[in-house]
This record gives C-alpha cells, sequence and structure tokens, in this order.
C-alpha cells in the first residue's frame, strides 16, 4: 500500500486530499446535525461519501485518470457551492481547489475546470462584497497562472520520465512495469474470460549471442519487437518482459480464440524471422484470466504452459487449461 503511494504521485494526491476532506466535512456534519441545520448537512454528507468512493475507485482501478477527473469536478463544484453558501469565508477552499487540480487530472481538464472555478468565484464574490475583497480576486488569479505555468512545465518533465520508466530502451515496446499495471487493470476492471495471456520465449537464444555476439542477439530482439507489433490487432498490447521473453495481452473471449493467436504469432515468427545463423523459432505460452486475483497468478499459469511448449522441443504452443 504505502509502495503504490510512493510510486503514483497522482493516487497519493487523491487519496490525501479525498481523505482530508472527508475528515473536515465529516466533523462539519457531525456539528451541523447537532444544530439541526439539515440542509447543510445532507450537502456535507454527499460530498463526504463521494469523496469516498472517488478515493476507492482510484485505489480499485489502479489508474488514477478517471478518479483524478470526478475528484477535479467534485473539488470545483464544492469550491464555487461553499462561496455560494458560505461567501468570502469560503475563499479558502477556492485557493486549495485551484492548486490542487492540476496535480489530480489531465492539463486541459484542470485549466478549464479551473477557468470556471476562478469566474463563478470571482462573481459570487463581487456579488456579496464588491470590489472591497478584489485582493482576493487578484490572489486567486496569480495563484491559478502560477499553478497553471507549474504543472505544464512538471507535466513536460514527468511525461518523458514516465516514457523513459515504461518503455524497454532496447526494443522500444512497453516494459515490464507497463505489463504489471495493465494485467492489474484487466483484473480490477473483471475481465476474466475476455482477456488472455501469451508468453513468448525464443528457442535456443543463447546460441545466437554465443555465436555471433551480443549486438546480434540484440537485433534479433529488436526484429522480433517489430514483428510482434506488426501482429497486434484492435486492443493487442505487447510488452517485453524481460531477456528474451516477451508478453502479449490480448482482448479474447475463449481458450480457441487463444489459441488461434498462439498459433498465428508463432507461425508468424517462424515464417519471417531471420538472424544470423538462419531462421528464429519462439515457443508460446498462454492463459486466459480465470479466478485469480493477483496478476502473478495469472502469469504464472501462462508461464508454466511455456515450460510445456518448450518441452515439447520449441517452436509450439501451449495454452493452459481454465481453472
Ligand atoms: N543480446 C542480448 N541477449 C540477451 C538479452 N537479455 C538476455 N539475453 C540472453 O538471452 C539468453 C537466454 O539464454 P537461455 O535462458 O539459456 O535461453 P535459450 O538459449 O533461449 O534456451 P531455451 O529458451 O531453452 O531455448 C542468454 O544468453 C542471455 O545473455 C539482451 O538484452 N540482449
Amino acid at each position: 500500500m504505502i509502495s503504490r503511494l510512493r510510486n503514483n504521485f497522482q493516487l497519493a494526491i487523491i487519496t490525501l486530499l479525498g481523505l482530508v476532506t472527508a475528515v473536515v466535512l465529516g466533523s462539519f456534519l457531525v456539528w451541523r446535525v447537532a444544530r439541526g441545520d439539515w440542509g447543510v448537512a445532507m450537502l456535507d454528507a454527499a460530498v463526504v461519501v463521494t469523496m469516498v468512493a472517488i478515493v476507492r475507485l482510484a485505489w480499485r482501478e489502479g489508474r488514477t485518470e478517471r478518479a483524478g477527473a470526478w475528484m477535479v469536478v467534485l473539488n470545483s463544484g464544492f469550491a464555487i457551492l461553499a462561496c455560494l453558501t458560505l461567501g468570502p469565508a469560503a475563499s479558502g477552499w477556492v485557493y486549495v481547489a485551484l492548486m490542487t487540480n492540476f496535480y489530480l487530472a489531465p492539463l486541459r481538464v484542470a485549466t478549464w475546470s479551473g477557468a470556471v472555478l476562478l469566474v463563478a468565484s470571482a462573481t459570487l464574490l463581487w456579488r456579496d462584497v464588491g470590489p472591497y475583497h478584489i485582493s482576493t480576486l487578484v490572489t486567486w488569479s496569480l495563484v491559478y497562472g502560477f499553478s497553471l505555468v507549474f504543472a505544464r512545465r512538471l507535466r513536460t518533465h514527468s511525461d518523458s520520465l514516465e516514457l523513459m520508466a515504461s518503455v524497454d530502451p532496447l526494443t522500444r515496446i512497453p516494459n515490464r512495469g507497463m505489463l504489471e499495471a495493465d494485467l492489474r487493470h484487466a483484473i480490477a476492471t473483471g475481465q476474466t474470460g475476455r482477456a488472455g495471456l501469451l508468453v513468448l520465449d525464443i528457442d535456443r537464444f543463447k546460441t545466437v549471442n554465443d555465436t555471433f555476439g551480443h549486438a546480434a542477439g540484440d537485433a534479433v530482439l529488436i526484429d522480433l519487437a517489430v514483428l510482434l507489433r506488426e501482429e497486434l490487432r484492435q486492443g493487442d498490447s505487447v510488452y517485453r518482459f524481460g531477456g528474451e521473453e516477451f508478453v502479449m495481452l490480448l482482448p479474447v473471449l475463449s481458450e480457441q480464440a487463444l489459441t488461434r493467436a498462439a498459433e498465428r504469432v508463432r507461425d508468424a515468427v517462424a515464417t519471417r524471422l531471420v538472424g544470423p545463423g538462419g531462421r528464429i523459432t519462439v515457443a508460446v505460452g498462454g492463459a486466459m484470466l480465470s479466478a485469480e486475483r493477483d496478476w502473478q497468478d495469472w502469469f504464472a499459469r501462462a508461464d508454466a504452459s511455456l515450460y510445456q511448449a518448450k518441452r515439447a522441443g520449441g517452436n509450439a504452443i501451449h495454452i493452459a487449461e481454465p481453472l
């Protein structure tokens, strides 16, 4: 849990903001109920429940874009509503929303929702106190402007860092980290019986390295990655798991469909991939997502199938029995 928070900045911000808001508003909720202020109490309760639901969504899905976008909408809506009901006393919430929105959602969503929030809150404040609070309007605008500039800069850096961290530098296809995230996502979104995994391993690859050198081995890995990419169909993904092992994640609906895909890929490699010493072949193991709750268990079933295909002498496929 701690490592997920450490590795996913957006998840950490959603969790922090969601739980702090829920705790603060939860306390207000108790106070309002004690005073019999039922209207605002209901509103507080709705925001608390929605915040907790968004934090849950972010943790369950593993990806945080959707949860982040919802959080931004709620954040901004809540800040506008606070201005409407509490007047200038709510200006602190506007600062928080204007700044945190940029860490929660894609830049475009944050920019637009921030602009709407700024105009709406400024109009409400003007209606309440007129030009007397002009300094608040100026500081809101400054916070918005600086946050926007800072977030753009940060996004450019984090995009290139993310690319470096998620792509295998040799073959330029997604790496093991990306695979793990996508497998987790498939399990979290209930893809049982609708997603298949293929694990491919080059046959006797050590001989290529030992006979023709490491650079020749690298060239074979690059050519295989290009070929596997060409073999992808709509919704398919390919990853380099490590060494001479590649993985494909396919949206297939049956074991038969996964078997056909495995056979097609094995055949494409055997007929089209040529290394320095002649034709290159792969062994392919596969497994449909069954009752697994951990990606490692799913992967282990596909890997055990790969072992069977290897035992058959390579250039073969084997698909795991359903659980
Ligand atoms: N050139 C190159 N070789 C790599 C890379 N990663 C792993 N290898 C090599 O891959 C080879 C794997 O050897 P083995 O595990 O014995 O596999 P194999 O020779 O294909 O044997 P089987 O899988 O049983 O057919 C080793 O020689 C590793 O050095 C890489 O990035 N580049």
